[in-house]
């Protein structure tokens, strides 16, 4: 019997399942499709069955339209979403991923939309009496802003893994899970789809230009500031950098010319608790708010529903929202941009992605992981003192992940002090002649002490499940770090061996640390991006990193699922080497 795997997306899955379709390393045909208008599953089954979609939502159907149906051999072409035998396909493919990657503007839904001169000078200096030195240019010639079909290189592609090696990942559903999709974005020419890390669209592994937009501000305005009332609500945990992102927003929307700024109190939560009230804000209050972690505005799960959002909205008058947080608040930005639209109410809706863990889609990096990384270096320290210090030490650290393995993978990288890290898209067996704790014990045996970096996802499968959500229906997880110590405590036990096991969680005091330099700045970029995003008149958009440009993106895009580490990437082989751990199956 063939092997069945189910791939679950939501519905801001867009056109993905072109690439999902279009890029298995062997041949897998989709033999049974259901969709509803939020949610689509895909059944793949390894055999040759032939194609057949049930039910489509509009987008993603016309993806599938373009995805040849036929009877698929392991000898056939590894990408069965396009034909490659046309001589127009790369053209093809560059002009779906240009509509895929379209920003919503107030235009689609006011068309009539007037637009001024911006009020933003990208220069604050005036060009004619400038002391530039030389050939300064002309006014006319150089002011600085951003065309709007000026792009960003963004490379990428989609492969598919044996996923024996993601049993536990968020994306693979079905337990008996063969498959898994990963998306990673690049900008190098590999000339070998041998290369290490090579992403190819085409058996040839051609170069395939993908761009997205490239943010700014733009030299045309699509509001008056003094009609603006912008607000600002950050949502979820916290993570280093908010109170930068704050700032650097309300500072955008005054030199614009916008008087009305208010911060949402408590995330979502302040849009329906009568008790709260909105946060007057001003490049005064602002001023000093980086100097402190955390959230000047507080943060929270769960909350209303999107109807009830956009009627406060509604009634409070704002007609520019910024929304900080993860995937979970792009999802509910998105929903209020839907909303909106669905309401033909004139508001952008532009989110400025906060993930510690480094977990969206499509960008470089997110602001508040660099900080963690940094922070984490201290807890790794301490362990590695503590284990170095006592006889047959062994220190483990648990580290920040709820889908993925970053923060762990980068910490290990830096300290250069851990024997063995752990991250959920790598299986281990903790027990057993090749687990961590035969391991454990040769390092014990041949070094005197050890360190375990163990990421908080990683290992679930060793655990018993829980139902626990959090009030963002998030799982809770079980503490795969007590549980490690536990179980290397008892293994040393019953084998007689003296082991000292000490074991630190210093996830709160990671997340409630100010920015460091490197986030700072990048907080700064993506708070002004996101005020110029909005007067540009796009909506249902967030802004982030891109091959260290700066790009917008459609909301939908970098949430379909949270971005993995790719244990064939260079970067978790660098990991390996740098701890010179085995594989622990
Ligand atoms: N699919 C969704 N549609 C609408 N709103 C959502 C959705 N998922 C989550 N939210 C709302 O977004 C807010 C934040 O979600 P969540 O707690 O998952 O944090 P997050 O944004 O993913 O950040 P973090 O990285 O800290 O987990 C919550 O108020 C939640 O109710
Ligand atoms: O304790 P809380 O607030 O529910 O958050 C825990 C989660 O938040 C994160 O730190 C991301 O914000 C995850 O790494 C972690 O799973
Ligand atoms: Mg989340």
């Amino acid at each position: 019997m063939p092997q069945t795997t189910t791939f679950v997306f939501d519905s801001s899955l867009s056109a993905n399942p072109c690439f999902l379709m279009g890029s298995m390393s062997h041949m897998i045909t989709l033999h049974g499709l259901t969709a509803s208008s939020t949610r689509c599953s895909y059944a793949f089954n390894d055999s040759n069955s032939r194609f057949k979609a049930l039910a489509v939502p509009t987008r993603v159907a016309s993806v599938f339209a373009k995805v040849k149906s036929k009877s698929s051999t392991s000898s056939e072409s590894n990408n069965s979403a396009i034909d490659f035998s046309d001589p127009d396909w790369k053209t093809k493919f560059k002009d779906d991923f240009e509509d895929r990657f379209r920003l919503p503007h107030v235009t689609d839904i006011f068309p009539d939309a007037v637009s001024m001169p911006s009020t933003f000078s990208p220069n604050m200096r005036n060009p004619t009496t400038s002391d530039f030195p030389g050939n300064y240019p002309l006014d006319e010639d150089w002011h600085g802003y951003i065309n709007d079909n000026d792009r960003v290189l963004l490379k990428f592609s989609v492969i598919f893994k044996n996923s024996a090696i993601f049993k536990n990942s968020a994306i693979a559903i079905a337990d008996t899970a063969a498959i898994v999709i990963l998306r990673l974005h690049q900008t190098i020419y590999y000339s070998s789809p041998t290369s290490a890390g090579a992403e190819c669209i085409d058996p040839g592994c051609n170069w395939v230009e993908q761009w997205v937009h490239r943010a700014g501000p733009r030299e045309k305005i699509y509001f008056h500031p003094e009609e603006v009332k912008a607000a600002i609500v950050t949502c979820g945990g916290l993570c280093p950098g908010l109170n930068d992102v704050i700032r650097q927003i309300v500072i955008t929307l005054e030199i614009y010319g916008v008087t009305k700024i208010v911060g949402i109190p408590f995330g979502y939560r302040g849009f329906s608790d009568k008790e709260l009230t909105e946060v007057p804000l001003s490049r005064k209050v602002v001023q000093n708010i980086h100097l402190s972690g955390g959230s000047l505005l507080g943060v929270s799960r769960g909350g209303p529903g999107v109807s009830e959002i956009v009627d406060n909205l509604k009634e409070r008058g704002i007609n520019m929202l910024f929304v900080l947080g993860g995937n979970g608040t792009h999802a509910g930005a998105n929903a209020i941009h839907n909303e909106c639209c669905k309401r033909r109410l004139k508001v952008s809706v532009i989110g400025v992605p906060k993930t510690i863990d480094n977990d969206i889609l499509l960008m470089d990096k997110t602001f508040g992981f660099d900080t963690a990384v940094e922070e984490a270096q201290r807890a790794i320290n301490s362990a590695y003192i503590e284990a170095h210090s006592a006889y047959h030490g062994i220190g483990i650290v648990k580290l920040m992940g709820r889908d993925s393995g970053f923060i762990a993978m980068h910490a290990t990288l830096a300290s250069g002090q851990i024997d063995i890290c752990l991250i959920p898209e790598v299986p281990f067996n903790l027990h057993g002649p090749r687990g961590v704790l035969s391991y454990l014990k040769y390092l014990i045996e041949t070094k005197g002490s050890a360190v375990v970096c163990v990421a908080e996802r990683a290992g679930q499968n060793l655990l018993q499940k829980t139902n626990a959500t959090d009030n963002s229906g998030n799982t809770v997880f079980r503490d795969i770090g007590v549980y490690t110590q536990q179980e290397t405590k008892k293994y040393f036990k019953e084998i007689g061996v003296h082991a000292d096991v000490k074991y630190i969680d210093p996830t709160y005091m990671i997340r409630a640390c100010r920015a460091n330099a490197s986030d700072g700045i990048l907080c700064t970029v993506l708070g002004q991006n996101a005020v110029h995003g909005a007067f540009a008149g796009f909506s249902g958009i967030t802004v982030g990193s891109c091959n260290t440009h700066y790009a917008y993106f459609p909301i939908p895009e970098v949430i379909s699922h949270p971005k993995l580490v790719d244990p064939n990437s260079r970067m978790w082989h660098r990991c390996l080497t740098s701890t010179g751990q085995p594989d622990f199956i």
